[in-house]
């Protein structure tokens, strides 16, 4: 067994085989880590996939440099987990690679040089050489990154090449281990001490320095009170930072450390579960039925009827048997009450996972999750790629949410959709959690796939809000807020509640326009006009991040008859503001919660009731659980329906469920829906609580258009500088395509729907395949169409990107 295929963090198809030296033999395991070399002098860690001896025919192997440490720190199942990704969603097991394992693991290479032993011939260099030599003086060894702040990039391989010919310096492969242990200092008495009489003549060493002699009986007295050590700290702060240093380097007390975890341990009490109710109760007992027949069972509950506490009942059960649960949420409730709700019941069992983790608290959870100190993990979707150990329970809760697939980096998977692969290798039940099931659950139901609950009743028998419709075709009492929604609100205030009001929008007003010319301004580098931002009067860029000031007049026309069409949530604020001048408001969008610890301090204020109205964007409708909250308001229905995607309307209906649900959870609330269209049908469904029909109207549509859940989709992307070359790489795959793929089932090559991102210029293809159908042949038709295009040199610069499943 002297070879090893090993998994590069780089986009390239498949593994990569290296030697094992000799003295590693012995020790190496799959899932190990490894510095190897790749492409020429970088190094890289890799990941030990297979140990075999079938040395390669065509080329000759390098050897692996080093193991990282003496045990796997990945688990044969997340292998077969990877596989299955890359597999599927058309990636390099590298990508996967790159996204799943944390950054601060992944050590980097970097190329360092520093002088020789060699006299410098001063005279004999030419500028660019006396430079770098010259830099070398100063310091031992310099990166070649840092060169570039003196020499032009293209320079420097030339320029250090002839340096190093001519013997004068030395390269060097440093590797940096970015994660770094959170250590602890700690004091000890000198050994020597334990004999009385040494500890005597020292005392009395310390002569006139009282500080010093107080001190150390303070650090005496300590460590007869404790069993553990004592902190440095501990001591400073019972003295002073000179005091203790004088201390130590007298060696009366000697200095060690040790490392120590980064999470804070939970201290507070542990709460008793709570008694449910009959309702609750049955549906806990149908669930486990479920699961005698089905791996998955979906709870459709709606909305307040207490599906958190049925989910904390089904983990503790599943604890007692000693099975590990994973609960994944969406990215926006991690942060929110329900991890406070968790770990009060489950105490530090519970080991928490989510993209506002620094690169060093995400290394944590991953060590205790592989040495099973988490029994229980909650988590956003990242937290499928965890090492689990004894996995036996997954909750997919709010399972229909758009952020369970990653749509900016490959893989572009889906949490929901993976953990159903994942369950398979430890034989795992998986519970998705809903108010408003996807669709493509309640495909998977018929098809006889998965268990189904219902539980429609909210907690303690509270009826669900009731839904008015309010036509701003009437006159209004602001821009956007109707008499009628300003007339309730006021009352909702009155009687000490509160009230949430939710429009889709962020910034002040989406677009600027000339009245004169009609000239929008448009972001440089993409084909979308500029947001208005009025707090900070500039004009923004959704899509790249471009900002600029608000112009004075027009920069078209140099009129000044430059207004603002369209609202955003901080418009809403105004009139709100306006309206209600003695009422505290809050706003909840992307600009006001980028702060950490934004969301709970927001949250704190809401419940002690130090906010009156609160108004954002899709954030206010997600899981959101206040008592007071009686009246919900939706600022403009029209705008969440007419979006071009064949998922709108389920979106759409979603949306205002979830957030009508956010109103009356202790006493029947209120939800007033603005609409410039109160009798289109979709609003029937959301008035009269009905998602079943619903479900059946889009079911229906989609069937006839042929989309999910009765089709699976792939998409292209095709992203060029240059758009006629993103426009060429399109259409000859398309044109290859068109050979195994007819007409419906072929959409494209087309412009994308916003023609122009960060100055790249996009097209796409859509191919369709009935659901009952694998996908395997389509997918290698695409395959063998990409690698035509990397034959092609002039094409390889076009990015491809493949998106299957995509929303
Ligand atoms: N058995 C119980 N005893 C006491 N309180 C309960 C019980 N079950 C639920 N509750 C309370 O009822 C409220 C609603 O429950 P929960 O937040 O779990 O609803 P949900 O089904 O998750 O709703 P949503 O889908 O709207 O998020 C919570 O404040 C919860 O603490
Ligand atoms: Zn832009």
């Amino acid at each position: 067994m002297n070879f090893v295929n090993v998994i590069l963090p780089l986009s390239l198809e498949g593994t990569f085989t290296y030697k094992v030296p000799e003295e590693l033999q012995n020790q190496i395991k799959v899932g190990q880590r490894v510095v190897v070399p790749f492409g020429g002098k970088k190094l890289y860690t890799a990941i030990v996939a297979e140990i075999h001896n079938k040395k390669p025919e065509l080329y000759t192997t390098k050897e692996i440099y080093s193991l990282l440490e003496d045990f796997p720190m990945i688990t044969q199942n997340q292998l077969k987990f990877w596989n299955w990704i890359a597999d599927y969603y058309m990636c390099s097991l590298g990508d996967v690679y790159r996204n799943a394992f944390p950054s601060a693991l992944k050590l980097e290479s970097e190329t360092f040089i520093r002088k020789s032993l060699k006299n410098i011939p001063w005279e004999d260099l030419n500028d660019k050489e006396t430079f770098v030599m010259q830099s070398l003086e100063v310091r031992t060894s310099v990166n070649l990154k840092e060169i570039e702040a003196f020499l032009a990039k293209k320079n420097i391989i030339p320029v250090i090449k002839s340096l190093f010919e001519k013997g004068l310096i030395e390269t060097d492969e440093q590797i940096i281990e970015k994660y770094k242990p959170k250590k602890i200092t700690y004091l000890r008495l000198n050994p020597e001490f334990d004999n009385s009489e040494i500890f005597k003549k020292a005392l009395t060493e310390i002569g006139k320095a009282h500080k010093q002699r107080e001190a150390l009986l303070i650090f005496i007295q300590l460590q007869q009170q404790r069993t553990t050590y004592i902190e440095k700290g501990e001591l400073v702060e019972k003295s002073s930072q000179s005091v203790v240093k004088a201390l130590i380097e007298k060696k009366y007390l000697f200095e060690f450390q040790l490392e120590v975890d980064r999470r804070e341990e939970y201290d507070d009490n542990i709460e008793d579960s709570y008694l449910l109710s009959e309702k609750q109760q049955k549906a806990l007992k149908d669930i486990e039925n479920n699961f005698i027949k089905f791996e998955t069972v979906l709870l459709h509950g709606v909305t307040g009827s207490g599906k958190t506490e049925i989910y904390f009942q089904l983990i503790d059960k599943f604890l007692n048997h000693k099975v590990n649960s994973l609960l994944l949420l969406p990215e926006i409730s991690i942060t929110t009450q329900l991890v406070g709700k968790i770990q009060k019941r489950f105490g530090d069992e519970v080991g928490i996972y989510h993209s506002k983790l620094n690169p060093n608290e995400r290394v944590e959870v991953w060590k205790n999750t592989l040495l099973n100190r988490h029994k229980i993990i909650i988590g956003a979707r990242s937290s499928i790629f965890l090492p689990f150990q004894n996995l036996g329970f997954i909750i997919v809760d709010e399972e229909h949410d758009s952020s369970y697939k990653q749509n900016d980096t490959r893989p572009f998977y889906h949490a929901r959709d993976c953990v159903q692969i994942l369950s398979t290798f430890f034989k795992s039940k998986v519970l998705l959690g809903s108010a408003t099931p996807s669709m493509e659950s309640y495909y998977n139901h018929e098809q006889g796939k998965i268990g189904w609950v219902e539980l429609n009743e909210r907690f303690g028998n509270i009826h669900l809000p009731e839904t008015e419709m309010i036509d701003l075709k009437k006159p209004l009492a602001a821009p956007n807020i109707s008499y009628e929604l300003k007339e309730k609100i006021s009352q909702c205030l009155e009687n000490k509640n509160q009230v949430i009001l939710f429009h889709n929008r962020r910034g002040f007003a989406p677009i600027v326009e000339c009245n004169e010319c009609g000239h929008s301004p448009g972001c440089p580098n993409c084909d979308v006009s500029l947001t208005y931002h009025k707090v900070t009067s500039t004009l923004k860029c959704h899509y790249c991040g471009y900002v600029r000031a608000l112009p004075e007049v027009c920069p078209h026309c140099h009129s000044h008859a430059l207004e603002t069409k369209g609202i955003g949530t901080q418009q809403i604020e105004e009139e709100i503001n306006h309206l209600f001048p003695e009422v505290r408001v809050a706003r909840m969008d992307v600009d006001t919660m980028r702060k950490k610890h934004a969301y709970e301090i927001l949250f704190e204020k809401m419940s002690l009731h130090e906010i009156d109205i609160l108004i954002g964007t899709q954030m206010v409708t997600k899981g959101l659980d206040f008592d007071k909250v009686q009246l919900v308001g939706v600022i403009r229905a029209d705008s969440l329906m007419n979006l071009p995607n064949f998922r709108a309307e389920e979106r759409a209906i979603q949306l205002l469920t979830q957030v009508s649900g956010r109103a009356g959870r202790r006493k029947q609330g209120n939800v007033y829906i603005q609409t410039f269209d109160p009798d289109n049908p979709l609003y029937v469904f959301v008035r009269e609580n009905n998602y079943d029909l619903a479900k059946e109207a889009i079911l229906n549509e989609r069937k006839e258009f042929l989309y999910p859940p009765y089709y699976r989709l792939i998409e292209l992307t095709f992203k060029h500088k240059n758009q006629g070359k993103a426009k060429k790489v399109a259409d000859y795959v398309g044109d290859y395509l068109k050979h195994y793929i007819k007409s419906p089932l072929l959409l494209g090559p087309e412009e994308g729907m916003i023609p122009r991102i960060n100055n790249q210029f996009i097209y796409k293809i859509l191919i369709k395949q009935p659901s009952s159908k694998s996908t395997r042949n389509i997918k290698s038709y695409i395959k063998s169409a990409l690698e035509r295009i990397r034959q092609i040199q002039a094409y390889r610069s076009v990015k491809i990107e493949i998106d299957v499943d995509p929303l």
